[in-house]
């Protein structure tokens, strides 16, 4: 199989193949038509035992400040450590015009593990990035560091069984796409030929 990619006409897969993270974000944001489509694309990842374990807090405009507040003046925020993360939480949380904090929603299930669970909201996640994409926005899947998933976890009232899994950023590109190096296919294919 030869490593580069062979030329498509099909506009849905070429799209996919070009698929960027952008980073920063600015407005507009999309629609509240283009937000649903962006959305409803997350229901269309493959979940085994059809458990949707994946969730999303959805933030825009001033909600954005009022978590970021709640965040930082929860009682386990005053500590050195989380003071001085202020500047990458406030960039994290109000940068773009729509936020999304991702967490999954585990259950107990005989036939699909809790792994299958997070992977399944990967898969969901990974869908709203591409949505966006196809729409002509930018986004951006970030971790939570330091302190802010936990902190999230407790101001948005998450319970034992939600595992936080980061924030999808949502928005307008500030800078120009720019191509993505591609990976070598041999770097994550190998064929087992039986012999
Ligand atoms: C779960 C997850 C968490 C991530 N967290 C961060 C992060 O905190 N900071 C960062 O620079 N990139 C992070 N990334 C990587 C970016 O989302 C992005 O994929 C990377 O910059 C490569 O860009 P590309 O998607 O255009 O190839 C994360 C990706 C995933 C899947």
């Amino acid at each position: 199989m030869p490593n580069s990619s062979p030329a498509t006409d099909n506009p849905t897969l070429a799209q996919l193949l070009q698929r960027r993270s952008c980073w920063p974000l600015t407005t507009p944001a999309p629609s509240a038509d283009e937000l649903g489509l962006i959305l409803d694309a997350a229901a269309r990842a493959p979940d085994h035992a059809g458990l949707v374990p994946w969730r999303m807090t959805l933030l825009q405009g001033d909600a954005r400040h009022a978590l970021l507040q709640r965040v930082l003046s929860h009682p386990q925020a005053q500590t050195e450590a989380v003071q001085s993360m202020r500047g990458k939480y406030t960039s994290k949380l109000t940068t773009a015009p729509v936020v999304l904090v991702l967490h999954a929603h585990i259950q107990d299930h005989p036939k699909a593990p809790e792994f299958e669970q997070l992977l399944a909201a990967g898969g969901a996640y990974t869908n709203v990035l591409n949505a966006a994409f196809a729409l002509g926005y930018g986004a951006f899947w970030s971790s939570t560091p330091g302190a802010l998933g936990q902190l999230l976890h407790s101001v948005l009232g998450l319970g034992p069984n939600d595992r936080m899994l980061g924030l999808l950023n949502l928005g307008t590109r500030v800078n120009p796409l720019v191509a993505a190096r591609r990976v070598a296919r041999d770097t994550y294919v190998s064929e087992w030929r039986g012999d």
